[in-house]
């Protein structure tokens, strides 16, 4: 095993199973990470274990029942993909191994694994285009909690974002451009998972806040791991290689939780202002998910199509995410390639 180096690819993760004790299994792990639920941990205890967990579980069961295939979760099923199809693209100098954030398999049993490899190297490859504390900045919390106990430290890389590598771009616009190249659409949102906007004004290593503005119009040395910087570039790199025109796409945040502000414009607004400004054919992109998913799968692809379609709207398409698409195997392939240099 000398000499060869350990890749763990990283998810968010999902439940066990969709029944009610898995979920809330599942979703007090989540929300008890104290980069999600941000807040002090007393106040977090209570709320999750008093509130979040005994209301929203039974209600997201639901959803994950309509979500659930024979195999599973779509994006543990993914993941499972993914780790052999890396593996067999990256050969026998590397060994890759799948972890989900929360639940199953953990970060914990990828990374005992690979240290019982003995290998000197490991790369940590989140699957987040985008860079946010809630998500990439946890896995990294997690995989060095862990780490940090251990005898001997490997070198360790981690791949903080991708979501300016031109074969992400390219391989989402592909996706995108079946449907635009047929379907007569009159107009593209690109939703990403939103994030409260508390996160996003806390500083950032160089001392910087995002201000909610102006100051996401460009990416810059000083905003690289800016979520919302980032997800306004995607857009701008996806219009240019789509060749869209100005007026016919947007950039909105979906998913929002609880009651404080999250960052704008919501996908639910833009989808019922769009179907009411009289626009029938729309395109819906979801490119902070490399899997699709419980957000995908049923928040873009059904609750927003009913949604716009009760608003007046006539068509409402999902471009379908990179899952275990040969384009995606050959990103990851290069992210991971990256790291050797
Ligand atoms: C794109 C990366 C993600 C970020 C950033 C993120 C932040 C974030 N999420 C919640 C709350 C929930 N998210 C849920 C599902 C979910 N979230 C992501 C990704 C990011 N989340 C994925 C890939 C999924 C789907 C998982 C699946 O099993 O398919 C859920 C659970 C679903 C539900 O009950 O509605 C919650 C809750 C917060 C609070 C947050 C940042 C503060
Ligand atoms: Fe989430
Ligand atoms: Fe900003």
């Amino acid at each position: 095993m000398l000499g060869k180096t350990g890749v763990l690819i990283v998810n968010l993760g999902t439940p066990d199973t969709p029944n009610v004790p898995d979920v809330k299994k599942y979703l007090r792990e989540f929300l008890m990470d104290g980069r999600v639920i941000d807040i002090p941990y007393a106040n977090r205890w209570l709320l999750i274990n008093l509130i979040i967990a005994p209301f929203r579980s039974p209600k997201s069961a639901k959803v994950y029942k309509e979500l659930w295939t024979e195999k599973g979760s779509p994006l543990k099923i993914y993941g499972e993909a993914n780790e052999k199809q890396l593996q067999e693209a990256l050969g026998n100098d590397y060994v890759v191994k799948l972890a989900m954030r929360y639940q199953n398999p953990s970060i914990e049993k990828g990374l005992k694994e690979l240290q019982l490899m003995g290998l000197s190297k490991i790369i940590v490859v989140p699957f987040f285009p985008q860079y946010a504390s809630a998500s990439t900045g946890s896995v990294y919390e997690e995989v060095m909690r862990i780490i940090g106990q251990w005898q001997i430290i490997p070198q360790l890389k981690f791949v903080n974002y991708f979501y300016n590598h031109p074969k992400f771009i390219k391989a989402f616009a592909d996706n995108g451009r079946k449907y635009l190249d047929k379907g007569n659409y009159d107009y593209v949102v690109f939703s990403y998972h939103g994030l409260p906007e508390r996160q996003m004004t806390k500083a950032d290593c160089t001392g910087n806040t995002c201000k909610l503005g102006s100051c996401c119009d460009t990416i810059h040395a000083f905003n690289q791991h800016c979520y919302r910087a980032s997800c306004y570039e995607t857009t701008r790199l996806l219009v240019k290689e789509l060749g869209l025109k100005e007026g016919t796409y947007t950039t909105s945040f979906q998913s929002r939780l609880g009651k404080e502000p999250w960052i704008q414009p919501y996908t639910d607004h833009v989808v019922k202002e769009l179907a009411q400004k009289g626009v029938k054919r729309v395109l819906a992109y979801s490119p902070a998910f490399v899997a699709d998913c419980l957000e995908t799968t049923i928040e873009v692809a059904e609750e927003y199509r009913e949604m716009f379609e009760e608003h007046g709207g006539e068509h409402w398409q999902l471009v379908e995410s990179l899952n275990d698409s040969a384009p995606w195997i050959d990103l990851l392939t290069d992210l991971v390639k990256e790291q050797e240099h």
